[in-house]
């Protein structure tokens, strides 16, 4: 399983989850990896800490201003990126230009979406994985393989029949580790999720529950 830890703009201190995530992941099989804030990239990566970005644009080098290059994050040590996270929604047009330039930047690629429809229209574009999160659930505590399992099922068919080899991961309030393995038990090959780590007064102990029956 892959356990993908975003940091939104918590008020965490990244370098402690970084830490955390290096540590959690050498004492597991599973995935674990970190996406803090672009300005904490580089910071991150050096850590050791498997380091992606929450967001880049579609766009080449130029003249962007205030934009986020795919090269510079990849140049910063992330190896891939959220696109169209639900708190950061782009048009059909962007999410195909940011997987492409991401792709052309060396960067893995999920692409989020809200609903199993979205997720067979992403998972047309090519990314590397797709990520199903029902906006209601974000932030709640409340697991989305608990509170809505058809909608993990409905999207992971979704992504299969549209292109098998896009990966299918779930998130909205995924926290423990009976929380991961049921999205594994619906179809998942991983988890998106933030406050279960993010707010917790101790991310080690929260990321070790997360993997421990992995
Ligand atoms: O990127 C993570 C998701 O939005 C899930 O957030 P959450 O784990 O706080 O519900």
């Amino acid at each position: 399983m892959f356990v993908l830890v975003n940091l939104k703009t918590y008020p965490c201190d990244p370098i402690e989850v970084a830490e955390a995530v290096r540590d959690v992941n050498e004492s597991t099989d599973a995935r674990v990896a970190v996406a803090p804030q672009a300005t904490n990239i580089a910071q991150v990566a050096e850590t050791g800490a498997e380091t992606w970005a929450q967001h880049v644009d579609p766009i080449d080098y130029g003249s962007n201003t205030g934009h986020t290059l795919a090269e510079t994050v990849a140049d910063a040590g992330a190896v891939g990126t959220l696109i169209n996270h639900s708190e950061q929604r782009l048009k059909l047009a962007d999410i195909d230009g940011t997987v492409q330039a991401a792709e052309r930047a060396d960067l893995e690629t999920v692409v989020c979406a809200n609903n199993p429809a979205q997720i067979g229209a992403a998972a047309a574009l090519g990314p590397d994985a797709v990520a199903v999160e029902p906006p209601e659930l974000i932030g709640t505590g409340t697991p989305v393989s608990q509170a809505d399992p058809d909608v993990v099922e409905d999207a992971v068919n979704a992504a299969r029949n549209v292109d098998s080899d896009v990966s299918v991961l779930c998130g909205a309030g995924i926290s423990t580790g009976d929380d991961v393995v049921a999205a594994g038990d619906l179809g998942a090959e991983g988890v998106l999720l933030a406050s279960g780590v993010a707010k917790a007064d101790d991310p080690t102990a929260a990321l070790e529950d997360l993997v421990e029956p992995l």
